[in-house]
């Protein structure tokens, strides 16, 4: 064993991070002292579950706190702790790389403007590398438990650290910041106190400070925290601020919560869950799929593991929080939990609790459940498919652009649609198509808006998947108006009536007749639409056929579609029709039918076969 100082640098992003976090954080600087609190909670946590298994690693320091202390002459602070700590590789491995899938793309991603903004940073938990906001030296000595060898890690945040033998007595992580001048503010008992109560108090552990004497500190240590798990305490203690400061602990969010919903449940399961939805969507989230973490599984105050993915449904994946099991044995594994039936019912309870905090966020606070569907209404969405069980509260919780407003971000929900239907109408009528000016602009909206009727915009990859599992709403039925024909159902009263489509059809017939020989084969059939006002024509699957979106994306997914014809349907009265019908030339009629055709599916969003062919077509036309 080498008994000099090593010297090692640091991986490339860390300096990064580290540049960025100081310049960014300096105005919040307090929190270098949550953040090295919360990691010192979480290794006292991490020693307490090792030692269910392993108790001898407590030795003869069954005591599990967190010390502060400071000197004025050295003008340094110090955060001891008497966790798990680490060792010498472990001291290389976490604080001289950064972990989190997903930070160079994120860095990457970051405009130079937005580099200096504290809430973007704040997002990948700014961790132990806060501490350089306020020292230009810090120095980490380690122990691990159950090892008799300790550590000095050193740096000066300068992209180097060096690494020597200690000789700590204590098992634990020891965290010495030499103060930036400038810092004296947290040399003083005083406001180190302050600070752990606005930031700390919730920990679960003892935090403890030197008692004061004539205003010097003294050798004897006394807790300044409550040092109880925050979930265990009752509800209307807790302040706003307490449950904001503990969410922050759990979920390394550097912003607010929107919500959250603590509840104490006993009877046949025993157990206390405290959830939270975040604001913001994390940089990494959609990095997190496989690895998912925010929800933490405590057994009787003991930290167990992340347990998200075992705890809750895929489609609340934005959750963070802890539930804290009485029932639950303590030497639970992954496998387990995973075949579990009261972790199933744990689950449901959960997942019931979610729903019912959102369900009372969109009634109550409608602002803030519209920055909840910004955040994380698509992943919401998902929940149609994968909780059956629930798709009627889920679809209860859905946002949609709709007609009714004709903006993007104005968003209706299934019961604000369920007003507004006409009179005789029975189907809650929804469009989708990709992208929201295909969908906003499409013809086939045409017919509806003359009679008035509302129609929901879906304009996102996921919403025709998902969409596809609400059969009905409150015995209403979903219908896709891009399909089959439409009557009073969809149209309601104002519809018109079928002697009248009757002699529109009767007087069309020619020109039908004529452009289904044009098209041949590409088209199911030709017939006179119900649908448009404005535009000459339109495609529409028949109403039981995939629709023509849903067709494009399973093909770019790879799937092998089987390829259903589309129906070309037409507006008699539209002047290109009429030209159509009067064109005397054969060819040049074709070549008009064909365009009908072509437009069709541009409007539809579709990609031409051919459109190289189109583009001659068309100028042939243009110049004919
Ligand atoms: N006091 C400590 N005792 C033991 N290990 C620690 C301590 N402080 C930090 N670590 C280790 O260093 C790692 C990196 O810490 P850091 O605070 O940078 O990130 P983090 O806590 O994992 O994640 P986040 O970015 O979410 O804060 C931790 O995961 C932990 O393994």
């Amino acid at each position: 064993m080498t008994t000099d100082a090593q010297s090692f640098e640091f991986q490339s992003d860390v300096q990064q991070v580290l540049r960025l976090v100081v310049h960014s954080l300096y105005s919040n600087k307090n929190i270098f002292l949550r953040e090295l609190v919360s990691n010192a909670s979480d290794a006292c946590d991490k020693l307490r579950f090792e030692a269910l298994k392993a108790p001898e690693l407590y030795g003869d320091q069954p005591e599990l706190r967190i010390d502060l202390s400071f000197d004025k002459d050295a003008r340094t602070l110090t955060v001891a702790d008497s966790g798990i700590g680490m060792s010498r590789q472990e001291l290389i491995d976490n604080l001289g790389t950064i972990a989190r899938s997903g930070t160079r793309q994120f860095l990457e991603a970051l405009g130079e403007a937005q580099k200096a903004d504290a809430q973007l940073i704040g997002q990948f938990g700014v961790g132990f590398y806060a501490a350089f906001i306020v020292a230009d030296r810090v120095t980490v000595t380690s122990r691990r438990a159950g090892s008799d060898e300790s550590f000095t890690w050193e740096s000066s945040g300068d992209g180097r650290f060096t690494l020597a033998p200690a000789s700590q007595a204590e098992r634990g992580t020891t965290i010495v910041l030499h103060l930036k001048e400038g810092e004296d503010e947290f040399l003083d008992g005083w406001t180190l106190r302050s600070l752990v109560r606005t930031y700390s108090d919730h920990i679960g552990f003892p935090i403890r400070m030197p008692v004061e004497k004539d205003g010097q500190p003294t050798a004897e240590f006394e807790p300044v925290n409550q040092a109880a798990a925050l979930w265990t305490r009752p509800k209307a203690e807790i302040s706003d601020e307490e449950y904001q400061a503990f969410y922050k602990h759990v979920s390394h969010d550097f912003g607010d919560a929107l919500a959250w919903s603590h509840n104490r449940v006993e009877g046949n399961q025993n157990f206390t869950s405290l959830l939270f939805i975040p604001a913001r969507a994390p940089f990494d989230f959609g990095f997190e799929r496989d690895a998912r973490k925010g929800l933490k599984l405590y057994i009787k105050r003991v930290f167990i593991m992340d347990a998200a993915e075992d705890m809750l449904p895929n489609y609340l994946r934005f959750v963070r929080g802890v539930v804290d099991s009485d029932d639950l044995p303590l030497n639970v594994s992954r496998e387990i939990l995973q075949g579990s039936r009261q972790v199933e019912k744990l689950r449901s309870a959960l997942t019931r609790r979610v729903l019912d905090l959102l369900e009372k966020t969109a009634r109550d606070e409608p602002e803030k459940y519209a920055d909840f569907w910004r955040a994380f209404g698509a992943v919401l969405k998902e929940g149609l498919a994968e909780d059956p069980s629930n798709s009627a509260r889920i679809a209860k919780l859905l946002r949609f652009a709709s007609t009714h407003s004709g903006e993007r971000d104005t968003l209706v929900s299934l019961d604000d649609y369920l007003t507004r239907m006409k009179p005789g109408q029975e189907t809650i009528n929804y469009l989708s198509a990709d992208g929201w000016n295909a969908v906003r602009h499409s013809p086939q909206l045409e017919g509806l808006a003359a009679h008035g009727v509302e129609v929901l915009l879906l304009h996102e990859r996921i919403d025709e998947w998902a969409i596809g599992y609400l059969a009905e709403y409150e015995g209403r039925k979903l219908r896709n108006v891009a399909k089959g024909a439409l009557g009073r159902a969809e149209l309601g009263e104002g519809g018109a009536g079928t002697e009248q489509q009757e002699a529109i059809a009767k007087a069309a017939e020619g020109v039908v007749g004529k452009l289904a020989a044009s098209l041949g084969e590409r088209v199911s059939e030709v017939r006179v639409s119900q649908r448009l006002t404005d535009s000459p024509a339109c495609l529409v699957m028949g109403e039981h056929d995939m629709g023509l979106h849903m067709q494009r994306l399973l093909k770019a997914a790879g799937h092998d579609v089987p390829a259903g014809k589309p129906a070309l349907e037409i507006n008699p009265a539209h002047p290109l029709l009429q030209r159509y019908d009067t064109e005397t030339d054969p060819a040049r009629r074709d070549d008009l039918g064909l365009l009908l055709f072509e437009q069709a599916q541009l409007a539809e969003g579709a990609a031409l076969d051919d459109p190289a062919a189109f583009v001659r077509r068309m100028n042939a036309l243009l110049l004919g």
